[in-house]
């Protein structure tokens, strides 16, 4: 499903021209389709049909109440990694009972709300964690439900800074240390083990690491089951790329039926932490060109949004398409730099790009609905962007701009 066509030369979002949605709400602006979303989200629930499971999305990619609202109205279940991702997730309407809560660095207050909500699970990445874990839900006189996130050791093949199943990464316990994580977890009277847990990177593009992964949490679960401890679901995490290029990564379908094919006929609940492959390509970054300014070296378009707002190509040198909105543009054709107004000469959001633009002509950038504006930030004292909500023929506001009282909120001069 494409949400966003060209119709008489004019890039729409859905039923309505992105010209006039910058036009109503300002530039940047971050322009996402429900249809979009859901048509992604979908996928997941067909290709998974006849099995037990739950897709957890994972809500650090966009985490919108917007977006939350519509994939809860499906289904979906959440995966978080903070306090504020779970409160997020329950003012949007989430079912906590279909949350689970990642992440390195759990506090004790987040484990507390988390066990008040009764959520599904969660995703042990350490033997400290599960101490405290205990502690915190033994206090309560309650039982947290966990599962072990494994580093499988496998390489994801994609970019370092978003590779976390290797032994080198930070994230979770080699397959040798989760035998004792596991055992000593069943002997916690506040522990229930219910699951086994990875997550391997993001953007990949092939299936055989998720595979080479799956197959030595199975060897995990058959070795914890001789041992009397039973798992009832495998959690594969998210990972599953999308083309921001010419990538070409395997279908969600291909993807979930080698999962399935390999789990055979075990019977363990199948869960998932999709976020990029459901939300990236739902999504648009609206900008305006503000000044062109040819040189000697390169040819600069300058626009109104920058590095704060889309952080993916400075930090990752990720590269995402740029089109003109218009493309009956009477501007320059030439190949341009697109970049920000931030004070950094990484600011750009992209390179050597054949476009034809003019002052006051609007570029889009796709794949900006996942790792977006959730990654944005006010550096500069720059206000973030307003987010609008396409469904159908109609646009909502879903996060209003900010403004310069949203900057300074908290703040204050010292005393006299
Ligand atoms: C634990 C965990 N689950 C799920 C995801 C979502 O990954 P992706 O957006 O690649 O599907 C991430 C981020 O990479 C993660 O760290
Ligand atoms: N933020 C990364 C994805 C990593 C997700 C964190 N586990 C990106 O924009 O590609």
């Amino acid at each position: 499903m494409e949400p966003f066509n060209y119709r008489d030369n004019q890039l729409c979002a859905e039923e309505l021209q992105i010209a006039a949605i910058a036009q109503r709400f300002g530039t940047p602006c971050y322009i996402y389709s429900r249809a979009a979303l859901e048509a992604r989200f979908k996928e997941y629930q067909d290709a998974l049909s006849g099995a037990e499971h739950l897709i957890c999305y994972a809500v650090k990619a966009n985490s919108n109440l917007a977006v939350l609202d519509i994939l809860a109205r499906l289904g979906a279940g959440f995966d978080i990694v903070s306090g504020g991702e779970m409160e997020r997730v329950i003012t949007a309407g989430g079912d906590p009972a279909k949350i689970v809560f990642s992440g390195v660095g759990k506090t004790p207050a987040e484990m507390a709300r988390a066990l008040d909500l009764d959520i599904a699970c969660f995703n042990l990445e350490s033997a400290p964690e599960l101490e405290l874990l205990a502690r915190v839900a033994a206090e309560k006189n309650m039982v947290a439900r966990v599962s072990v996130r494994v580093n499988p050791d496998v390489d994801a093949q994609t970019h370092p800074y978003i590779s976390t199943g290797l032994r080198e990464n930070k994230f979770g316990v080699t397959v040798e240390e989760a035998m004792a994580v596991y055992r000593r977890a069943a002997e916690l009277p506040s522990i229930e083990v219910v699951g086994i847990d990875c997550h391997i990177g993001s953007q990949l593009t092939q299936i055989s690491p998720f595979i080479d992964a799956l197959k030595r949490l199975l060897a995990l679960v058959d070795e914890l089951a001789s041992e009397g401890i039973t798992l009832h679901h495998l959690d594969l995490g998210g990972g599953l790329g999308v083309c921001y290029k010419d990538e070409q990564p395997p279908s969600v379908a291909e993807y979930i039926a080698a999962v399935r094919a390999e789990l055979g006929d075990r019977p363990l609940k199948l869960v998932f932490e999709p976020g990029r492959s459901i939300a990236a390509n739902a999504g648009l970054l609206v900008t305006r060109v503000n000044y062109l300014k040819p040189t000697a070296e390169h040819n600069f378009a300058l626009v109104d949004a920058a590095m704060n707002d889309m952080i993916r190509p400075a930090l990752y040198q990720a590269w995402l398409d740029i089109r003109q909105v218009d493309l009956a543009s009477e501007g320059q054709t030439a190949t341009w730099d697109v970049v920000g107004p931030v004070c950094e000469t990484g600011d750009f959001l992209g390179k050597n790009r054949e476009l034809t633009v003019a002052p006051g002509d609007l570029l889009a950038l796709s794949g900006a609905g996942a790792y977006g504006f959730t990654m944005s930030s006010n550096y500069n004292s720059r206000p973030r962007a307003a987010e609008i909500m396409v469904d159908g023929d109609q646009a909502h506001i879903v996060r209003a701009r900010e403004e310069f009282e949203d900057l300074i909120r908290g703040e204050a001069r010292l005393p006299d």
